[in-house]
C-alpha cells in the first residue's frame, strides 16, 4: 500500500462550493468519542489506533477495505446492557447485526442470550456453543427445516409471526415430542420516526399479528394477536410464553417503546380476563438508535432499562397484572459503534463549485446501508494527522452504480491524496452482515482487536471462495 507524498491540495475556495452551509468541525482530526469506539485515538504521530494498534499496521497486515472491531468495546457494551437490565431481565443480542462464532463466544462469556433469524445464524450459535436455551428464533417465513432444526436443538422460544406458523411449529414439536416455549410477535400499530424500511410494528407490513381489532380501536386487543393467544393456549405442544414487540431501529426516543409497552400489557391484561392466565414475559424487542454523526444522542443502556421496567411496571399495576420478565433485543446499538470501516483512498475527482468525490475500495458491497436508508456516516483521515482546510468530499465506492455511496457528505482535509487510508466509524451493524459481491468484490474481512493485537474473527473472501460457488 503505497504512503505517497501529499501535493498541495485544492486551495479553499474550490473545496467548500459557494452557498454551502454545513459547518465543518473545528478540527478535522479530532475523534467524537459519541461515534468512535472506546480504544481508538490518534498516536503522536496522528495515526489512527485501535486496541493499541495503529491503521498503517492493520492496513499492512489485513489490506483494505476492511472492519476492525474493538473487543474491548463490544465486551463493554456488552456488559452495560447486562448490568443496566440486571437478573430480573433478559438482553438478546440480535445476530442479525453481526454474527460470528467469536461474537457468540464474548456473548456467552458476559451472559447474554442471543435472538437468530435464520438457518445461518442458529447454526453459527450452536456451533460457537450458545446453550440452545439462550437462543431465540425469529423471522416471517421460517421453513420447516428451520422449525424442525429449532425444535430439535431444544431453542429457548420461537417467537410465532402468523397463524400459518402457529400450527406448523405445533406440529412439528408434537412430532418430535416436544413442548415449544414460544411468545407472539404483535404489531402494536406505533409509527416508529425512523427510515420506513426499518420501521416494523405500524399495521401495514410483513411482521406479526396485529393487535388491533380495527385501526381505529389500537387498545382493543380484538384482533389478530389476540385470536393467535387464543389458538396457542389451546395446544399442547406449545407454551406460551408471552409476547414480542418490536418497532423498529436506529430510534432514538422512548416514546415508541412506551406505547408498545402499554399496548402490550393492554393485551396481557385481556389473556388473563379471557382465558385466567398471566403470561410471564414480555419482550420488547431492539431498535435503540446509535450515533453515526456527531448529531445524533443516543440513549444509555441504564436510562433505556429504567424507562422501559417503569412503564411495564406502571401499566401491569393499573392493570392488576404482576409483572412479567422484560427482554429487549439490541443488536445495532451494542456492535454498530464498535467497528470502524478501513479503507485506501483512490481516485479523487473534484468537481468544480458541487464537492469533491473521493474512491475508496470498496463501497456499497461493504456498506449498503447509505444507499438503501439514506444513512449517514462520517469519516475521518486515518492514515495521519493534517491541517489543511476542509474539502466537501462524497466518499464513493468502486461499483458500477452511481448511487454506490459510503458518505454522502462530509469534510475531509484538502491535501488528501491517493493511497491515505480514510475511516469511516460505526459501521459494525448491518455493514458485514449485509455485505454483497456486488461486481464480484471480495466481502472484507472482520478483525477484532484488543491489547495490542489483531485477529481475523472472518476473513477475507477470495476469488477461489467465488469460483467455489460458480459450479457451471
Ligand atoms: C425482532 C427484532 N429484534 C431485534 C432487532 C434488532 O434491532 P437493532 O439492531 O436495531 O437493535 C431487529 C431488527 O430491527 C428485529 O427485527
Ligand atoms: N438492517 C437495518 C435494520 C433492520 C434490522 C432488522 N429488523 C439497518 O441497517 O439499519
Amino acid at each position: 500500500m503505497s504512503r505517497s507524498a501529499h501535493p498541495a491540495g485544492p486551495r479553499h475556495a474550490d473545496v467548500l462550493p459557494e452557498g454551502h452551509h454545513a459547518a465543518p468541525p473545528a478540527d478535522l482530526n479530532d475523534l467524537d468519542p459519541k461515534v468512535w469506539s472506546r480504544t481508538v485515538s490518534r498516536n503522536a504521530d496522528g495515526v489512527l489506533t485501535v486496541g493499541g494498534v495503529d491503521v498503517a499496521r492493520l492496513a499492512e497486515e489485513f489490506g483494505t477495505p476492511a472492519y476492525f472491531l474493538d473487543e474491548d468495546d463490544f465486551r463493554a457494551r456488552v456488559h452495560a446492557w447486562r448490568t443496566a437490565f440486571g437478573p430480573d431481565a433478559d438482553v438478546f443480542y440480535a445476530g442479525k447485526a453481526f454474527l460470528s462464532r467469536a461474537v457468540v463466544r464474548w456473548l456467552c462469556e458476559e451472559g447474554l442470550n442471543l435472538d437468530v433469524c435464520s438457518a445461518g445464524e442458529l447454526a453459527t450459535a450452536l456451533a460457537a456453543g450458545m446453550p440452545p436455551e439462550r437462543i431465540a428464533l425469529h423471522g416471517n417465513n421460517k421453513s420447516d427445516a428451520e422449525i424442525e432444526r429449532a425444535v430439535e436443538s431444544g431453542v429457548g422460544r420461537i417467537v410465532l409471526d402468523s397463524f400459518q406458523e402457529i400450527a406448523r411449529v405445533a406440529h412439528t414439536a408434537r412430532r418430535l415430542g416436544r413442548r415449544q416455549r414460544v411468545q407472539i410477535r404483535v404489531t402494536v400499530g406505533v409509527e416508529a420516526h425512523t427510515h420506513e424500511f426499518i420501521a416494523t410494528a405500524h399495521e401495514d407490513q410483513k411482521f406479526g399479528l396485529a393487535l388491533a381489532g380495527s385501526t381505529s380501536q389500537p387498545e382493543a386487543g380484538g384482533g389478530p394477536a389476540a385470536e393467535a393467544v387464543r389458538r396457542v393456549l389451546a395446544l399442547d405442544s406449545l407454551e406460551l410464553a408471552g409476547v414480542h414487540s418490536h418497532i423498529g431501529s436506529q430510534i432514538f426516543d422512548t416514546a415508541g417503546f412506551e406505547v408498545a409497552a402499554r399496548r402490550v400489557v393492554s393485551l396481557l391484561a385481556q389473556v388473563r380476563d379471557e382465558h385466567g392466565v398471566e403470561l410471564p414475559e414480555v419482550d420488547l424487542g431492539g431498535g435503540l438508535g446509535i450515533a453515526y454523526t456527531s448529531d445524533d444522542d443516543p440513549r444509555e443502556p441504564q436510562e433505556i432499562a429504567k424507562a422501559l421496567g417503569e412503564i411495564v411496571e406502571r401499566e401491569c399495576e393499573a392493570a392488576g397484572l404482576s409483572v412479567p420478565r422484560i427482554s429487549v433485543e439490541p443488536g445495532r446499538a451494542i456492535v454498530g459503534p464498535t467497528t470502524f470501516t478501513l479503507y485506501e483512498v483512490g481516485t479523487i475527482k473534484p468537481l468544480d463549485g458541487l464537492r469533491t468525490y473521493v474512491s475508496v475500495d470498496g463501497g456499497m458491497s461493504d456498506n449498503i446501508r447509505t444507499a438503501l436508508y439514506d444513512a449517514e456516516y462520517s469519516v475521518v483521515l486515518a492514515s495521519r494527522a493534517s491541517d489543511a482546510e476542509p474539502m466537501l468530499v462524497r466518499v464513493v465506492g468502486k461499483h458500477c452504480e452511481s448511487g454506490d455511496i459510503v458518505v454522502r457528505d462530509a469534510f475531509l482535509p484538502a491535501d488528501l491524496a491517493p493511497g491515505d487510508l480514510i475511516a469511516v466509524p460505526a459501521t459494525g451493524a448491518y455493514c458485514r452482515s449485509m455485505a454483497s459481491n456486488y461486481n464480484h468484490a471480495l466481502r472484507p474481512p472482520v478483525v477484532a482487536v484488543t491489547g495490542g493485537a489483531a485477529r481475523v474473527i472472518v476473513r477475507r473472501e477470495t476469488e477461489e471462495d467465488l469460483l467455489r460457488l460458480d459450479v457451471g
